[in-house]
């Protein structure tokens, strides 16, 4: 059973993803850095030599490789809901947690990562912080049907947030193995 990390950027998925696999002891992998070394390429090189859909059908491609693993950590891209056949690949070999954080706070973490530059092209023509609000609410059914699990990552650290999930798991596998539903939501 692999444990996929979804949500918006800046919620945390690769931070909090590194320091779960350890917890767990088990294998890390950032999709984002996986799809970026597969290409060639920084996905802001991506976005700007083809466009958008290009992207997603790689990232699809992306996800399809990474349910080959087993036991595995793996941080998504904030985009990956989007598509119902990811969807439909990650639950098959995994579990969904969600990290979520306000737009306010996600609008600064993306501010002063600098990754940002190469990793997080813009996907409208709004605004920065326009942009977080449009798109939260529009992906925020996708997010939620998908999610088996969710953490507010925004007054959380890093550290707590990899602690919750943990934790979460153990119990999981335990629920999963007496046949129990184990969707629960924790703050
Ligand atoms: N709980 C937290 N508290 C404070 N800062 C955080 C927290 N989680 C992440 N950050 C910071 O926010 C920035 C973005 O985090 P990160 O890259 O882990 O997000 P992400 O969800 O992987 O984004 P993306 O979808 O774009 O890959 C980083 O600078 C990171 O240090
Ligand atoms: O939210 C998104 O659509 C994205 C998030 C990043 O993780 C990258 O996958 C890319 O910048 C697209
Ligand atoms: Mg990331």
């Amino acid at each position: 059973m692999n444990i996929f990390l979804i949500g918006f950027r800046g919620t945390g998925k690769t931070s909090v993803g590194k320091i779960l696999a350890q917890r767990l002891n088990r294998k890390y992998i950032d999709a984002d850095e996986y799809l970026e070394q597969k290409e060639g390429k920084t996905i802001k090189d991506i976005f700007e030599e083809c466009d958008e859909g290009k992207f997603r059908e790689i990232e699809s491609d992306v996800i399809a490789e990474l349910c080959l693993q087993n036991n595995t950590v793996i941080a998504t891209g904030g985009g990956v809901v989007i598509k119902e056949e990811n969807v439909k690949r990650m639950k098959k070999c995994g579990v969904a947690i969600l990290l979520e954080a306000d737009a306010d706070t996600l609008y600064k973490r993306i501010k002063g990562d600098i990754t940002s530059t190469t990793k997080r092209p813009g996907l409208t023509n709004y605004g920065e912080y326009q942009e977080i609000r449009y798109l939260l609410g529009k992906r925020k059914p996708l997010y939620d049907k998908t999610a088996d699990f969710v953490v507010n990552t925004g007054k959380m650290s890093i550290d707590e947030a990899a602690g919750k999930i943990a934790s979460f798991i153990e119990n999981y596998v335990m629920d999963f193995d007496k046949g129990q539903d184990p969707s629960l939501t924790m703050q």
